[in-house]
Formats: C-alpha cells, sequence, structure tokens
C-alpha cells in the first residue's frame, strides 16, 4: 500500500508539463477496436492505470496491444471474443466504452455491469437508450449485459436526456458502421469527444459536429489503424495552475491548453490570480489574498466537476465564504469529510457546500475518495501546517502521472511511500508447520487458505 507524505509551505515555482488526457485516451483505445484493416498508434498516451486496465481489456478480446514510452500501440484485426472480462470493467467504468464498437463491428458484445463509484451512481441509461435506437436488442442478465444486432445496426436520431460524456461517446463509436445517418441531440460537448472525433475520422468514419449539441455521422463500411497523438488533460493542467494558486506560487503549466479550461481560468481570475495564457501553455502567478467565489459544476462548457474539489481546496485559502454547487454527481462532496480533518470548516447543505475561508489548515491522515478528491487533499497538504499523510492513492493513480515527481520539481516538500500490507496473523484451531505461517507472512497479506 503506498501513501502520500505532504509537508506544507513551500511556494510552487518553475513549469510543469502536462500529460496527454486520460478521458480522451481512454474511448480513443475503445475506438481503436473499429480498426478492422492496420495498427492504430497512440502518441502522449499516458502511463496511468487506467490506461493499463482498458489496454488489458482490448487483450482479453484478442487484440494486440503494445505499450512503451507513452507510445500505445493497437492491432484489431483479429478479435477472438466479445466479452470483456468482469474483473477489469470492475476496476474501471470506461471499460464501458468498449461495448459500442464491439457492437457495431461484430455485432454482439456482453459486458459485465460498470459498478458505480464514490461520487455516484452513474448510471448506463442512456448508453443503452442510444444502442437500442440503433436496433440493438440488449438483454440485462446477472451483472452482465448482452447487446447484438441482427445484421448492421441501422442510423437513428437519439435525443439524450442527459448530456453525458460517455454515451456521446458510446453512442458515437456505435454510430460509426451503421447504415445510414445518426443524429446525436443534447449531446456532451468536452473536448475529449472532439478528439475521439476527429480520431474516428481520421480511421474513415464521417462524424460532424462534435463539440456542439449535435452530432451527426454517415455510417461507413470498414474502418482502418492510424496514429493520433491525445490532446494534454485539461484536468491536470487546472489541477496544477491551483497547486500555484494554493501555494502563492508561480508556474508555467506547460502543455495547458486555455480554450478547454475557460470557466477554470476565469474563476481564478475572479479570485486574483494572474493567469497568462500563450501558445505552448499557461503561466499561473499569485500571492495571497485571494477574494472568494461561489462555483457552480455544469456540462461543458461550463465549470467541470472534475475541477470542483481542486477548487474547494483554493476557495478555502482565499478571504470569505464561498459556496460550491455539485450539478452533475449526485455524491461528489466525499472529500469534504477528509477536509474537515484538516480543520477545514466546511457546510454541505443538499447539493451546494458552503466553505468558509482562511482556514487554520492542519496536516493530518486522510485518505482519498476518489481521484479529484485525492488531488485535491495533496493541494492541501502544501499549505497545511505540519505534514499530511494522503492514502488511497489507488485513486490518484488512475489520474496523474507522477504527481509526486512534477511537484517536487516545482518545490512542494512531497514524497511517496509504500506501507507493507498489514501481515494478517492467521488464527487457526490448529498449530500450524512454522514453514506454512512463514510462507504466508513472505507472500500475502492474506491467509493463502482464505
Ligand atoms: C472517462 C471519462 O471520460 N470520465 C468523465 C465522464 O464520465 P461519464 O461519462 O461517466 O460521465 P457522464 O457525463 O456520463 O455523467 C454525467 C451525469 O450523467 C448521468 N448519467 C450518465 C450516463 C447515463 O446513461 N445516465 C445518466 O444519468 C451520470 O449519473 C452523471 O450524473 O464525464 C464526467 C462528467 O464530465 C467526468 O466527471 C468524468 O471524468
Ligand atoms: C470521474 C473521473 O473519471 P472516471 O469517469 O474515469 O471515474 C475523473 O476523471 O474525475
Amino acid at each position: 500500500m503506498s501513501k502520500f507524505i505532504v509537508r506544507g509551505g513551500n511556494r510552487l515555482i518553475g513549469n510543469v508539463k502536462v500529460s496527454g488526457a486520460k478521458n480522451s485516451v481512454l474511448p480513443i483505445i475503445a475506438a481503436s477496436l473499429l480498426g478492422g484493416e492496420g495498427e492504430s498508434t497512440i502518441y502522449d498516451a499516458p502511463p496511468l492505470d487506467d490506461v493499463f486496465t482498458i489496454t488489458k481489456v482490448l487483450e482479453s478480446l484478442g487484440v494486440s496491444v503494445s505499450y512503451d514510452n507513452e507510445v500505445l500501440r493497437v492491432n484489431a484485426e483479429q478479435i477472438t471474443t466479445c466479452e470483456a472480462p468482469y474483473e477489469y470493467v470492475r476496476k474501471m467504468r470506461a471499460s464501458f466504452l468498449v461495448m459500442g464498437p464491439l457492437l457495431t463491428r461484430m455485432g454482439h458484445t456482453r459486458i459485465s455491469l460498470p459498478g458505480g463509484c464514490a461520487i455516484g451512481s452513474r448510471p448506463i441509461d442512456q448508453h443503452l437508450k442510444g444502442f437500442e435506437a440503433l436496433g440493438a436488442e440488449i438483454n440485462l442478465g446477472q451483472g452482465f449485459i448482452e447487446a447484438k444486432s441482427n445484421g448492421r445496426l441501422r442510423g437513428a436520431k437519439i435525443y439524450l436526456d442527459v448530456a453525458s460524456v460517455g454515451a456521446t461517446e458510446n453512442i458515437m463509436m456505435a454510430a460509426t458502421m451503421a447504415e445510414g445517418t445518426t443524429v446525436i441531440e443534447n449531446a456532451a460537448k468536452e473536448p475529449e469527444i472532439v478528439d475521439l472525433a476527429n480520431y474516428l475520422n481520421s480511421m474513415g468514419a464521417k462524424v460532424r459536429g462534435a463539440g456542439t449539441g449535435e452530432i451527426r455521422i454517415e455510417g461507413v463500411e470498414k474502418m482502418y489503424g492510424v496514429k493520433h497523438t491525445v490532446i494534454p488533460d485539461r484536468v491536470e493542467a487546472g489541477t496544477y495552475m491551483v497547486a500555484a494558486a494554493i501555494t502563492g506560487g508561480d508556474v508555467y503549466v506547460e502543455g495547458a491548453i486555455a480554450d478547454h479550461l475557460g470557466p477554470v481560468i476565469s474563476k481564478m481570475e475572479e479570485m486574483g490570480v494572474k493567469i497568462e495564457p500563450d501558445e505552448n501553455g499557461i503561466r499561473v502567478i499569485a500571492n495571497h489574498p485571494l477574494r472568494s467565489v461561489d462555483i457552480k459544476t455544469l456540462p461543458y462548457p461550463g465549470f467541470p466537476t472534475d475541477m470542483q474539489s481542486q477548487m474547494m481546496s483554493l476557495l478555502l485559502v482565499s478571504e470569505g465564504t464561498s459556496v460550491v454547487t455539485e450539478t452533475v454527481f449526485e455524491n461528489r462532496f466525499m472529500h469534504v469529510d477528509e477536509f474537515q480533518h484538516m480543520n477545514a470548516e466546511i457546510k454541505v447543505e443538499g447539493r451546494s457546500a458552503i466553505i468558509t475561508g482562511r482556514a487554520k489548515l492542519n496536516g493530518a491522515k486522510v485518505c482519498a475518495t476518489d481521484l479529484r478528491a485525492g488531488a485535491a487533499l495533496i493541494l492541501l497538504g502544501l499549505v497545511a501546517n505540519g505534514t499530511t499523510e494522503v492514502s488511497g492513492v489507488h485513486h490518484i493513480d488512475r489520474g496523474y502521472v507522477h504527481i509526486a515527481e512534477k511537484l517536487s520539481a516545482l518545490g512542494a516538500d512531497i514524497w511517496r511511500i509504500t506501507v507493507d500490507e498489514p501481515v494478517l496473523e492467521p488464527v487457526l484451531e490448529h498449530a500450524v508447520q512454522p514453514k506454512v505461517k512463514d510462507e504466508v507472512k513472505r507472500f500475502s497479506a492474506q491467509p493463502t487458505w482464505v
């Protein structure tokens, strides 16, 4: 088990490079299943746990995948099975994005139901609504979903009741090889959807309107492996912008695209942070005190929910009282309890949290409840008195490449430690030979017989 140890008090100064976007590379890897001829080469693929999880899903489908130095190669000429294993879908919801590509290319797929997670139930009804509109027959089994089409999928007009990112992506991918035209109305508009559409069009698809509320897809017969470079991760970039601001630092976030961060830039400027974008990144300069502002998360181009917890950290050190309203997920204030362990004064009322600024934050042992909450706890640790220990690191590893190294290079006092799993002393009725006991100690925290 790993933990991050953070000692507060250092201003961050210097240059940090943003990695490829998690929320772009995951659908792009899933879309690679559509390439019936040739190999896809995906550049700037970040070495994140989620990337390795979805590549395991593709390998379990019989697809050949290799990864080296942020370059991912996928050859999906052969797909030997259409069933995505539970062990991976359980680990990462985005594995569900293989459903659309498999359905349109193979005519059949069976996927374990993706679980919810700390931030909400995260249903998939809109995904299924789109697949059914395209002509698929959907059967819900014990913990899995089966979809099959009788021949090619047929283009349809689909209105999304919720501007869901994943549903927009899954349906867009399914429609690429359907017969005729598909129109997705009330589509999500995130930059990652535009990046995915660009990749699909390079593969031979005909997708128009990505980034707007209406996406039109003309079905094609075949798609091909291609080369593609993933866009920079706007949420990682925003997280380092907050790290600069919260410590009163001066940081250049290399690779950040200002157009993808409009609401985050606007809100930080309202707080008094100096933001200087240029063609290669964004410089962030801050000195306290910062003004408090209110934040309301919305689908893109509104304020991103994935930056909510990080901004809450910044609001804690600003002057005055702020209100943060989370409209996208029903349970994305799990980090508040952990913030309160650090002496933060926050009151949650329904979908809103009232934050009292000028917090006198104290280092504490805290636990990440989701990947952005984990990042936000590290941000608080940068300014808390004393030392903060952040556990639940597996959440953070899903979405941040080398976060301790990147922050440390900016002057943060942060490092990662590995803590041995507590060895569970077996409680046995009968004495066991010391050999077995030693084996248990050596290889697992869990007695081998359970
Ligand atoms: C891998 C990836 O890209 N993850 C992002 C994606 O997640 P994801 O695609 O799962 O998020 P959605 O946009 O689908 O979810 C937004 C809201 O729609 C609801 N909903 C979604 C689907 C559905 O069929 N029915 C339904 O009701 C969800 O419960 C949630 O309340 O978009 C989220 C919202 O920007 C981001 O926080 C995630 O980082
Ligand atoms: C919620 C997030 O990701 P995911 O949808 O992969 O859980 C996120 O990136 O903040």
